[in-house]
């Protein structure tokens, strides 16, 4: 057959998920849960993109997600739990006492413990003339927090739904629609008056949203800054590829499909609507729907044709920017390396001036001090990155990009020296990735972390939903509200699913 030779399948889907990231598969299985014909399409060998995982020579790596929320027992907002829970699956998880271990300039040091009041004792005996500012500023933090937990969370899309909430939580949704547009460095600054503090409350925020407080929206804290304590941070046994696993399994049992090494690379367009996909060789299929778990550059960039870039999409541009890919390295070492009491996850800043710079932040995940199963025995993963642009690494001889990459790895390692003494001697196996092999592997434009703001913005007020200009076509993931974080995805997918469940009638 002719590389330009067309397959058309005849079946029709309801809905067909371009990508199997953890936003993708919620979508996917939340909507073939309630019964609509689903197909998830994934360019890759298996589902969960930066939730995946890889296995080296006895070792199980998570690619990038390594902290996580969402999988409590309680309340509304434990949406990773609730989204198995939806096609039939559980994960056994672990509960991880510390959130971070900060190791900070100035000889800032604490620990997040999963006890929200040993926590505040840590934090208030190294600013004891800041206790109320601290209470202050957290308290408000619960506030958001027992707003969003105390309500179903659905499509912020579907009016009856809005209608409906509203009329059962008045208070929980006024609440909410207040902090919309706010950040949470403006709410520190009502409260905290000490610079030193006000950095680490950047560092706070920094670390997941990759930008300072000051662009960190309110909501998005106030799930984080409580939920750490409420359901607590909990690894899945068996890795965080497991997520995707269940998903997949629950999304096939459920009557949905999923193929991979299936890169799509056209959305089909009829009179302006969105209609189907084109694959790498040429199948195609048809849907009613068609929903990216693509980022928003991939999917207005490289798999519409130019024309059809909504003005809205341009707007959206100008005030969010790709934020920068991560320097990972994975590493398999000595369990003797690691002193008793070792925490999972650590931050490492030597110097405030270079928090949000290329290589400023050091990120450390240890997951088998909470799952020894995932490397061989006597041995743990020590799993690092730092953030790093793809500019650096473009146009480069193999030679020279292996040659970065080996630098770049030894650099980092004499840096985690400080935390973890003898490190470099104690390696067993290396694996590096660059912002390059996020792009290629991920299939994220320059191999982005997501969208972060390019100024202060107001709050979460201009990230856009799950429905797009182009009829028939909607957008899940971390390029939609509510932003990255796996289980800010899994919102966004469960939106998603909410809202296209509507459309379909369903
Ligand atoms: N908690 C942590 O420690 C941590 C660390 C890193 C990342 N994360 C989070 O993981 C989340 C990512 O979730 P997500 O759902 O937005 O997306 P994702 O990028 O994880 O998944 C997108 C999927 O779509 C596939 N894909 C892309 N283009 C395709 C195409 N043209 N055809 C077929 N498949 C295609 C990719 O291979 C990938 O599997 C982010 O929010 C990020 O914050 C968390
Ligand atoms: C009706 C009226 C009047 C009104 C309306 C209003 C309303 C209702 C509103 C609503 C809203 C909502 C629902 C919202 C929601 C939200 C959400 C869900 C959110 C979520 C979020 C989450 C997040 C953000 C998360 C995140 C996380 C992350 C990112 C993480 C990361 C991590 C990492 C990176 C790691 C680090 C560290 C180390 C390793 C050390």
């Amino acid at each position: 057959m002719s590389a330009t030779t067309t397959i058309s399948l005849s079946t029709t889907y309801d809905a067909i998920v371009i990508g199997s990231g953890i936003g993708g598969l919620v979508t996917a299985t939340q909507l073939a849960a309630k019964g609509a014909k689903v197909l998830v399409l994934e360019r890759y060998l298996i589902p969960g993109g930066s939730g995946g995982y890889f296995e080296r020579e006895g070792y199980r790596f998570d690619v990038g997600a390594s902290m996580i929320f969402g999988f409590g027992d309680k309340g509304t907002t434990n949406l990773l739990t609730r989204a198995l829970d939806a096609v039939n699956k559980s994960i056994e998880t672990i509960a991880d006492p510390v959130q971070i271990h900060y190791h900070l300039p100035e000889d800032l040091e604490l620990k997040v413990h999963r006890d929200y009041e040993e926590f505040l004792q840590e934090l208030i005996a190294l600013f004891p003339h800041e206790e109320k500012g601290i209470r202050g500023f957290y308290g408000e933090c619960w506030d958001v927090f027992n707003c969003l937990n105390s309500m179903e969370l659905l499509s912020l899309e579907e009016p009856r739904y809005l209608m409906r909430v509203f009329f059962q939580k008045p208070f929980s949704c006024l609440g909410l629609a207040k902090y919309l547009p706010v950040n949470a460095g403006d709410v520190a600054r009502k409260y905290i008056q000490d610079p030193k503090l006000l950095k680490f409350i950047d560092m706070e925020c920094y670390c997941w949203s990759v930008v300072p407080a000051l662009k960190t929206p309110m909501i998005n804290a106030g799930m984080v800054f409580s939920d750490r304590h409420y359901g607590g941070i909990n690894y899945p046994k068996g890795g965080v590829g497991q997520i995707a696993l269940k998903l997949a399994e629950g999304l096939v049992e459920a009557g949905g499909e999923i193929k991979y090494k299936a890169r799509v690379t056209n959305i089909l367009m009829e009179n302006g609507k969105a209609v189907g996909v084109k694959l790498a060789d040429n199948t195609e299929y048809r849907a009613e729907k068609i929903i990216s778990n693509a980022t928003r550059w991939d999917t207005f960039d490289k798999l519409l044709p130019p024309q059809y870039t909504p003005k809205k999409e341009q707007k959206w541009r100008q005030r969010y920017q790709k934020s920068p890919s991560f320097l990972s390295l994975h590493l398999g070492v000595d369990a003797k390396v690691l002193p008793e009491g070792t925490e999972c996850h650590h931050i490492l800043l030597e110097d405030w001036n270079k928090m949000e710079d290329e290589s400023g932040t050091i990120f450390v995940s240890i997951p088998t001090l909470l799952d020894p199963s995932l490397a061989p025995e006597g041995h743990h993963i020590i799993h690092t990155f730092t953030p790093s642009w793809i500019e650096g690494w473009q146009n480069l001889s193999p030679q020279e990009y292996q040659r970065k990459k080996e630098v770049a790895a030894s650099k980092l390692i004499h840096r985690l020296e400080a935390i973890f003494p003898g490190l470099a001697n104690a390696l067993d196996y290396q694996e590096i990735g660059t912002p390059r092999t996020h792009r290629r592997f991920l299939g994220r434009e320059d191999g982005t972390y997501g969208p972060i703001p390019r100024r202060k913005l107001a709050g979460l007020l201009g990230m856009p939903f799950n429905r797009t200009k182009i009829p028939g076509l909607y957008c899940v993931g971390d390029s939609t509200f509510p932003g990255q974080g796996l289980n800010a995805v899994a919102f966004s997918g469960m939106s998603c699913g909410h809202r296209v469940a509507v459309d379909l009638g369903l």
